[in-house]
């Protein structure tokens, strides 16, 4: 007998671990999504074997149902399957990126059929929609799991047995730490980001050829601006206190550097970059990044030629360096660009570093 998962919410995250799960013979993927579109894409890649537009029809069979709709869409639906008579026990989990209000709603549900674990893969992207979804994105990422008080490690092994295909790190936090931990590291971020385009976007009346300069610095920290603004939204109302008291502590700190700078304090600003240069440095090394981390990196120098990119590739083939991830930073007409290479480990990494450079490559591990 297969495994009935429910996916209900198809776009990026939700098609993503459809994809994932379904690599596996032993899961049967039902989809749901108020997107009929969505639907059918989903049924013509074979990325789920039925779908439904009415949610109890979706509901009843499933044994697992994963709930990846927007927040506050998923505490509706919470509320929706709660109403469902099942003849049978069932798991609901879901992806929100806050978890606190989700298990508020979950420790109030009465349907004594229905075992609840929040769920969060700290993998996404800036992008939506099931064209967006990829089978790897969760590929050694960490998934949170907040199950409810009364959920036994039974269930949680249920879960994490379904979720297996992701290929992801589970870990169990109390809905409290996630929330600001996901704060601090997640949500906030995507504020300053969002403000730092707005900065430009001002300074664009004075200097109109402002944009032209927007090089690799600017485009990596602002990337996450082009999100999904209705998602972000929805992340910040739920997590709202923790946002605006980290507001303020950046407010303060800002107010901190100001005076750096007025005083011209040679020391204390080197000491601030320093510092913070070290941290960022040093989260390469934990082995818990996100999506198909990138902490084996490999920096190569490649001309904008026909072919430039292929003889790097080629050569790391001949010595069977697996690449896990490639990406192109920045590259503009007849000028130099970079190669950034993911390898599987550090001898990998320093195995390709040797051989590169041996080839004549410009070629650093440091960005
Ligand atoms: N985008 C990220 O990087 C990321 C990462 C981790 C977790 N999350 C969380 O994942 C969830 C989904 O985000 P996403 O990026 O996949 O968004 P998305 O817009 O790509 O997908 C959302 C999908 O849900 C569907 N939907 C909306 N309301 C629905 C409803 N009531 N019933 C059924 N389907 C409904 C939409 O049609 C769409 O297909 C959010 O809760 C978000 O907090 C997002
Ligand atoms: O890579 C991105 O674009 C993301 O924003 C992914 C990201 C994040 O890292 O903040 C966004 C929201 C999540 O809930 C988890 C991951």
């Amino acid at each position: 007998m297969k495994r009935k998962i429910l996916v209900a919410g198809l776009g990026l995250i939700g098609g993503s671990l459809a994809k994932a799960m379904q690599q596996e013979d032993e899961n049967y993927l039902i989809g749901y999504d108020l997107n009929e579109e969505t639907l059918q894409i989903a049924l013509n890649e074979k990325i789920i074997d039925e779908s439904y537009t009415d949610l109890e029809e979706a509901a009843k069979g499933a044994e697992i149902i994963i709930l990846a709709a927007p927040i506050s869409e998923t505490i509706k639906l919470m509320k929706q399957i709660d109403q469902i008579v099942f003849d049978h026990d069932v798991i609901i989990s879901d992806v929100s990126s806050v978890k606190g209000s989700i298990l508020k709603v979950a420790n109030e549900l009465t349907n004594k059929r229905i075992t609840f674990i929040g769920g969060h893969p700290m993998a996404g992207s800036h992008k939506a929609g099931i064209y967006a979804a990829r089978e790897h994105l969760f590929e050694n990422a960490i998934y949170v799991l907040t199950p409810t008080n009364s959920c036994s490690n039974e269930k949680v092994d249920e879960l994490k047995k379904a979720l297996q295909p992701t290929k992801s790190n589970f870990i169990i936090l109390q809905p409290e730490e996630h929330d600001e931990m996901t704060s601090v590291i997640s949500h906030f971020p995507h504020l300053i980001a969002s403000s730092l385009v707005h900065q430009a976007r001002k300074w664009e009346q004075v200097h109109h050829y402002l944009p032209e300069l927007a090089a690799g610095g600017f485009r990596d920290i602002t990337r996450i601006a082009s999100s999904n603004p209705k998602m972000w939204q929805d992340i910040f109302a739920h997590n709202g206190n923790k946002m605006s008291r980290l507001l303020q502590d950046w407010i303060n700190e800002m107010v901190t550097l100001k005076e750096f700078l007025d005083k011209n304090s040679k020391e204390e600003m080197i000491s601030y970059l320093d510092q913070a240069k070290k941290y960022r440095d040093g989260l390469g090394e934990k082995k818990t990044r996100g999506a198909l981390p990138s902490f084996y990196d490999i920096y190569v120098d490649i001309k904008d030629q026909p072919g430039a990119i292929a003889s790097v590739v080629q050569l790391l083939a001949t010595e069977n360096i697996s690449i896990r991830n490639i990406r192109i930073l920045e590259i503009r007409d007849n000028i130099h660009g970079a190669l950034r290479l993911s390898v599987l480990n550090q001898a990998d990494q320093q195995k390709a570093f040797a051989l590169l450079q041996n080839n004549h490559f410009d070629v650093t591990i440091e960005p």
